[in-house]
């Protein structure tokens, strides 16, 4: 019982073991009692969806950020740090499945590389993953409550048809978070990333970047746009561009440090001042900076 790491030496594989199994009933009990806050934190959300009327989506990323980031910072010893947040990945999607249905919703982009070990990954063994033919399929899919959250491609620049124009002020789709958080698969889908994006509220997580669609003349050509986002708004990255149907202006979708929900003004008037004249801006997203692979190590 509750053996000083000294004193592990000393013991044969018998009593090596029991230390183990005491760990295990701890660990399990723990678990118990967790699943039982995480139910009670269900009905709280529920209580306030009654109130509010809106599909119930359980799913907090910005807490599970601050969740994660605790984790690692707090952690020594050689269990990889890793492996430490894909035990609490699965317990967390597995208890947010407790508080309401949850379906991820996947879709391909036009390379046909899809998010599925990430999605794997980050809502557990338990979540059904369906995967749709068109990243509008999805989305539509999330509007209407058929699925909670979609694990979606990162955008390439210059892609046709992106699917982060589906983004808008007058859809409750969001971005709202991105993947992989903390820790690749090892092997396949090493490579890939992806956005999360779900019907809920943005929140802060403490370390955000956020990202929103500006609408820009098509005489300004990329290049000019790309040097006055850059110059007025530090740190920022364009993650893609489309022309628009009609022809005469296309959507740049631009990836800022900071959390900026519901300050699309900040903004439109960094960008007035570099004289790019945004014809329409909306804030479509944020997400926890993901951890970074040195903290990992
Ligand atoms: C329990 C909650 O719901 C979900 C489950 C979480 C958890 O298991 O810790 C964290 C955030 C949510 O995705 C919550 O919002 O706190």
């Amino acid at each position: 019982m509750a053996q000083s790491d000294e004193n592990l030496a000393n013991l044969d594989l018998n009593g090596l073991r029991a230390e183990i199994d005491d760990i295990d009933q701890a660990l399990q009990s723990l678990i118990i009692r967790r699943t039982k806050v995480v139910q009670a934190v269900g009905a709280y959300k529920d209580r306030v969806i009654a109130a509010g009327g809106k599909v119930k989506v359980p799913y907090r990323p910005a807490r599970e950020a601050r969740i994660m980031r605790t984790l690692v910072d707090r952690h020594n010893g050689a269990f990889p740090k890793t492996a430490l947040i894909q035990i609490w990945r699965e317990m967390i999607a597995a208890g947010t499945r407790l508080e309401a249905p949850y379906t991820v919703a996947l879709c391909r982009n036009a390379d046909g590389v899809d998010c599925w070990e990430l999605a794997r990954l980050n809502f557990g063994c338990l979540n059904e993953i369906v995967e749709f033919d068109t990243p509008r399929e999805a989305f539509y899919a999330l509007e209407e409550g058929r699925a909670a959250v979609g694990v979606f491609p990162k955008p390439e620049l210059g892609e046709a048809q992106p699917w982060w124009t589906l983004l808008s002020d007058d859809s409750p789709v969001r971005i709202v978070s991105k993947l992989p958080f903390g820790g690749r698969p090892v092997g396949r889908g090493e490579q890939t990333e992806g956005f999360v994006l779900a019907a809920i509220e943005l929140e802060e997580s403490g370390d955000d970047r956020t990202l929103f669609i500006v609408s820009l003349p098509n005489e300004i050509s990329m290049d000019t746009a790309r040097k006055k986002i850059a110059n007025g708004i530090d740190g920022s990255a364009i993650l893609g561009f489309s022309a628009d149907e009609t022809g005469d202006r296309r959507f740049v979708l631009v990836d800022v440090p900071g959390f900026f929900c519901n300050r699309a003004e900040v903004f439109q008037r960094a960008l007035t001042d570099q004289g790019l004249d945004p014809e329409d801006l909306s804030v479509v997203g944020a997400y926890g900076v993901p951890i970074p692979e040195d903290a990992l190590s």
